[in-house]
């Protein structure tokens, strides 16, 4: 379980990215981030990684309490927390299994992490690039890889760290459609099997109609809509994506409904 109470961000600079964001996110649920750039998405996501400090409300998840309560909490929440990237953050001239290994380096804190990590880590990150199809590709630089490909390594390398919840800021966006969708599939499938509460950010509203559970839809750091795929109807998605000023509004509704 993940708990927004009144969860509000203004940056240094004086941008309200974030106006108070309640919701109650239980364990297993694949939920999706829509909203136009600008919307509050990263930062959101931000927050919920810990990364960001709200300046108001509080982030608590199962079994650590209140996120930023102290930084053994923050380290707990961390290691149950998977990220995926945009762009993966994959070091391309390593194999595709030493990355996935990095992601049980969170799993040996202090000097094991300098030390070879055990066999039964190295059987861990083979199941999961085994569970993205990439179980053959294992030995290969992943700068070799396609950008799908790249993407999947940095899904497996989330999961070879056994999380309780992962997020994803724009998994997708650089890849087609067809593959976007196969990618964004592994995923969410793998979440749902594991019962890993997904949150992911998408600029997609088909993908976020086809995979999610649950959909945020963030407007200019307000949440306008909280609810099933079903209940997304045309004129909310107007008001998520055109928002109040007309300027550009329309284009944007377009674009994402592509
Ligand atoms: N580190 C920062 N410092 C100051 N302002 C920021 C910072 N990060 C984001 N912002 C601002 O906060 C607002 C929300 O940005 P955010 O990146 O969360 O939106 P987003 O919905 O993820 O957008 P995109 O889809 O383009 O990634 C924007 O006005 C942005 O310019």
């Amino acid at each position: 379980m993940l708990n927004l109470h009144q969860v509000a961000v203004t940056y240094p600079n004086g941008v309200q990215a974030l106006q108070p964001v309640s919701a109650e996110i239980p364990r297993g649920r694949l939920v999706v981030l829509l909203g136009p750039s600008g919307a509050g998405k990263s930062t959101l996501l931000r927050c919920l990684n810990g990364l960001v400090r709200p300046s108001r409300g509080t982030v608590e998840a199962e079994g650590v309490g209140p996120i930023f309560a102290s930084a053994a909490a923050l380290r707990r929440h961390r290691r149950d927390t998977g990220m995926i990237f945009q762009q993966h953050h994959l070091i391309g001239r390593l194999t595709a299994l030493r990355n996935v290994l990095t992601g049980r380096l969170a799993a040996h804190p202090g000097l094991r992490t300098v030390l070879p990590l055990p066999r039964h880590d190295r059987l861990l990150a083979l199941q999961a690039l085994d569970r993205v199809g990439l179980a053959d590709r294992a030995l290969e630089r992943v700068d070799r890889l396609s950008g799908g490909q790249q993407q999947r390594v940095g899904i497996a390398r989330a999961m070879a760290q056994e999380p309780r919840i992962v997020l994803a800021d724009e998994p997708v966006a650089s890849l087609d459609p067809a593959t976007a969708e196969r990618v964004l599939g592994d995923l969410f499938r793998i979440c749902r099997e594991d019962g890993i509460t997904a949150i992911v950010s998408l600029h997609q509203v088909a993908l976020a109609r086809r995979f999610a559970d649950r959909i945020l839809g963030l407007t200019d750091g307000r949440l306008a809509f909280d609810g099933a795929p079903d209940g997304l109807t045309d004129s909310i998605l107007q008001e998520i994506y055109a928002g109040p000023a007309p300027a550009g509004g329309a284009e944007r509704l377009a674009a994402a409904a592509e």
